[in-house]
């Protein structure tokens, strides 16, 4: 790269609007779609759509709700000509949706173009020639005159091969190809000397559009671009005025939706962004950046993964997935803190509150994406996600404390494979560590009973293959179990949930312990059908969880110590 990039490349110039009114206003309703994708979007890929393709594509977007839909460059090719036969011939066309085409500002492809249209309900012809200097003078070799009366010339021709076909509602759109790199003088005078050849009138509206072709300078020179174009027009009320970004800085959305702010009531582009280079801009996001925002866009997203994978089978070119609203990864939080805040967001939602998760600017389920994958486990993740991950996909409620251990054991093995977790793998991890941990002392059975005002407990375990049998008396399971084990076990703290429902519900123990002389506080977890069972085991897979980290003769005189319970109690 150049180290003195202006010795190359300059600064757009500004334009001069220094009354400009587009900062001020909000965009309040949603403005006529076009769809390209079957034109810009198919002249795009490395093998245009079949025939059967478009179909497919042709009939999503109708479903979705757009009702302008660019189908073809009848000229360019027999597949493109047979195409727009096929959707008139064959009766594809719903009554509220109108079809068009583009075509260059050249006679014999014009009468090609009108050709392909003959019979239509309703057609746009869509005709472009290029105004910018350098197409006048490089590709055209015209003068700015001639470049007027090529544009004047073909929408007279259109208009008197449309007025032979009275039976089709006729609609003239034109552009000035290469809008963002004229001077604004020029393309209104080539608007106004297209808007009066075509007798345009309120009734009888032209579509003007104002591509940016390439899309060269910050959103706001576009959008003072269209505000001194919607200023200046002579007949604006003949005039739906549109907008065709392409997003060559990357800025499209952006420039459309400031575009819409300046005056423009009509924008063209393809569904997720396909289109020549980096693209035209992106329907799905424009639409559903007007929803987040309250407005009703027009255009039924309900099912974005379907419409996904059609866009993508139809075009062969993948979406990435980090693409706004669709993309696999889109409704995914890794990192611990995101995690922590949906998950604290989705339980604080109610269903007729405004939308206020924290990260999500949509409601996932709005598009038909499914909660389930928002969080996903990796080595940057916290307690939040993977608490929530085995809440949703296994109905087991940890206690706070209890997901900031259990978290640093995910995050070691995160760390050690650099993988992300998925939800059976944590459930093993989980098992593996709460529910059956190595053991040193292994619950064999219990019995409860009544005893005088206090619960009595007949507990067995087997230590070093030996079955010992303790007696402990509380006033309550927990406290029988405390006493039956010697007193040596201190109870932190205790929380039981259930799991699951009806018949098939378990009790979920959550234990906290201490052992005198002996460092640390463990969880033990227990899960059972019965309440007392599950607290049992809870207490004995603390104590074992405990022993494993300590020396082999701590651990031995701990054993020694329950042993000498059982001979003080018998
Ligand atoms: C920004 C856009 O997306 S514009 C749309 C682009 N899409 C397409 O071009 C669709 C596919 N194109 C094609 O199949 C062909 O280019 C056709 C059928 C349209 C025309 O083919 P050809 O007649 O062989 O011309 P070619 O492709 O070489 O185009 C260059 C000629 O078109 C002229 N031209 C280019 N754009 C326009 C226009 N909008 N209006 C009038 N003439 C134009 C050029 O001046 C050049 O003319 P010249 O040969 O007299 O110098
Ligand atoms: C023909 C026009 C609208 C076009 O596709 C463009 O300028 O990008």
């Amino acid at each position: 790269m150049l180290k003195q990039p202006n010795t190359k490349y300059r600064s757009f110039p500004k334009v001069q609007l220094a009354d400009r009114t587009w900062p001020d206003r909000v965009i309040t309703q949603a403005p006529i779609w076009m769809s390209t994708d079957l034109r810009d979007g198919n002249q795009a890929l490395f093998e245009p759509m079949t025939a059967e393709r478009k179909m497919r594509l042709f009939k999503k977007l109708v479903d979705i709700g757009i009702k302008e839909i660019e189908v073809a460059f009848p000229s360019a090719s027999q597949t493109e000509f047979d195409f727009v036969r096929t959707l008139i011939d064959g009766g594809h066309v719903p009554a509220d949706v109108t079809i068009e085409v583009l075509t260059q500002a050249r006679e014999h492809l014009i009468r090609r173009t009108m050709a392909s249209l003959y019979g239509a309900r309703r057609a746009i012809v869509h005709v472009y020639n290029a105004t910018a200097r350098p197409f006048r003078e490089i590709v055209f070799g015209m003068s700015p005159d001639q470049v007027i009366a090529m544009a004047v010339s073909s929408v007279k021709l259109v208009r008197e091969l449309a007025e032979a076909h009275p039976k089709t509602e006729w609609v003239l759109e034109y552009s000035p190809e290469a809008f963002t790199g004229t001077e604004l003088e020029f393309a209104r005078d080539i608007c106004d000397a297209v808007v009066e050849a075509w007798g345009a009138t309120p009734e009888r509206k032209v579509i003007l559009n104002l591509p940016a072709t390439v899309e060269m300078a910050t959103p706001n020179v576009y959008a003072d671009q269209i505000e001194w174009m919607h200023r200046n027009l002579s007949r604006r009320d003949d005039i739906v005025l549109s907008v065709h970004p392409h997003n060559d800085r990357g800025s499209a959305i952006a420039a459309a939706e400031l575009a819409l702010m300046a005056g423009a009531e009509r924008v063209e582009g393809c569904l997720f962004g396909n289109g020549e280079r980096t693209g035209n801009v992106d329907l799905v996001t424009l639409a559903l950046n007007l929803y987040t925002q309250g407005v009703d866009p027009g255009l039924d997203f309900s099912n974005i993964n379907d419409i996904a994978r059609t866009v993508e089978d139809c075009i062969r070119l993948p979406i990435h997935p980090r693409h706004p609203y669709v993309g696999d990864l889109v409704f995914t939080a890794f990192s611990g803190s995101h995690q922590d805040a949906i998950k604290k967001g989705l339980a604080h939602q109610r269903p007729d509150a405004f939308w206020e998760v924290p990260y999500l600017p949509i409601d996932p389920a709005d598009l038909g994406r499914s909660y389930d994958a928002i969080i996903r486990v990796n080595s940057q993740s916290g307690k939040g996600g993977i608490a929530y991950l085995l809440e949703s996909a296994y109905g087991l409620s940890l206690p706070r404390r209890l997901q900031v251990e259990f978290s640093s054991v995910v995050q070691r093995h995160a760390d050690a494979t650099g993988a992300e977790i998925m939800p059976d793998e944590l459930w093993r991890m989980f098992s593996e560590e709460y529910l059956e941990p190595a053991t040193t002392i292994r619950y064999l059975e219990h019995h409860l009973f009544e005893h005088g005002a206090a619960q009595g407990m007949r507990l067995m375990l087997e230590t070093n293959g030996r079955r010992i049998t303790l007696m402990g008396e509380g006033n309550g399971p927990i406290d029988a179990v405390v006493h039956a084990l010697g007193g040596m076990v201190r109870v932190q703290s205790y929380e039981e949930r259930s799991m699951g429902q009806g018949s098939d519900a378990r009790a979920a123990a959550f234990v906290e312990i201490a052992i005198d002389d002996i460092p640390g506080i463990r969880y033990g977890a227990g899960i059972h059908a019965n309440i007392v069972t599950a607290s049992v085991l809870a207490i004995v897979g603390a104590l074992n969880r405990i022993l494993n980290r300590i020396e082999p003769e701590a651990r031995e005189a701990v054993v020694a110590m329950l042993e000498k319970s059982v001979r003080q109690v018998a």
